[in-house]
């Protein structure tokens, strides 16, 4: 594949397996990032992607194989590993009667960053999401295209190697969904973090670095979003996603 770029890897899944029950929601999955790339996991319902992010964020143990963030094996050192990862989970998890910059700082306390640091760092990526007026303001009084901005800018508090997010633009409007993937590309390019992102919607997987497809726990196609349409028999990702998936 094109994309290979001859780096260490920031995350390294190997053979992942997760059962629940007899139901096989992780099949044997394999892949790795390496530093500074966006990546679109692209999956239709019950394809594993909710399952694979509670793996990788140390919710679930895994049945069978391994993952490696940052070198850092989860398995043998979730928490170590767990430092280098930022989330934003597809169900919000902010402390609806704080303030946002109490809930930032909360974050930033967990990680150990400096009061200094966390300061300038609040300031910054608030000011860059446009929610410079409302560090005051309590989450519960925000419009849920806010809350899901103070989530992108607490997961990227702690300057993590890997960002996770689990459908981050569900329920966004255009605009604000255009900023939230604005801010990503804009911190992929500044630090050369590496993102993971699942979602349903072939346009967004289409502006994704490289686009990997899951069905029933396993990696159906990798590759830019070109190599991936091709790969699946079409020429528009979309038709040939569909067709592949269902
Ligand atoms: N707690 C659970 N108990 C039993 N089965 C589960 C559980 N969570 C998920 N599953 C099953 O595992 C498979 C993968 O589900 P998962 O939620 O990971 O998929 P997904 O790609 O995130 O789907 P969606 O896009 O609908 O969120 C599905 O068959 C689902 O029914």
């Amino acid at each position: 594949m094109s994309l290979n770029t001859g780096t260490p890897p920031i995350l390294r899944v190997d053979r992942l397996v997760k059962r629940y029950g007899e139901r096989v929601a992780l099949a044997g999955l394999s892949l790795q990032i390496p530093p500074g790339q966006r990546v679109a996991l692209l999956g239709p319902n019950g394809a594993g992607k909710s399952t694979l992010f509670q793996v990788l964020t140390g919710l679930f143990a895994a049945d069978e194989g391994d993952v490696d963030v940052a070198g850092i094996a989860v398995r043998r050192s979730p928490s170590a590993a767990l430092r280098h990862i930022g989330v934003v989970f597809q169900q919000m998890s902010l402390d609806l009667d704080l303030s946002v910059e109490r809930n930032l700082r909360f974050h930033a306390d967990l990680h150990g960053l400096p009061r200094s640091v966390t300061t300038e760092r609040i300031a910054l990526g608030c000011a860059a999401m446009g929610l410079g007026t409302e560090l005051g303001r309590t989450v519960r009084e925000l419009s849920g295209g806010n809350r899901r901005k103070v989530e992108l800018v607490r997961a990227l508090l702690h300057r993590p190697a890997l960002v996770l997010m689990d459908e981050p633009t569900v329920g966004l409007d255009p605009k604000s969904r255009r900023d939230l993937l604005a801010a990503i590309r804009a911190d992929v390019a500044a630090r050369a973090s590496s993102v993971l992102w699942a979602t349903h919607l072939v346009e967004e997987a289409e502006a994704a670095d490289r686009v990997v497809v899951l069905h029933k726990g396993k990696l159906l196609a990798d590759g830019t979003p070109a190599e991936v349409a091709a790969a699946l028999g079409g020429t528009r990702l979309e038709e040939a996603f569909i067709h592949a998936t269902t």
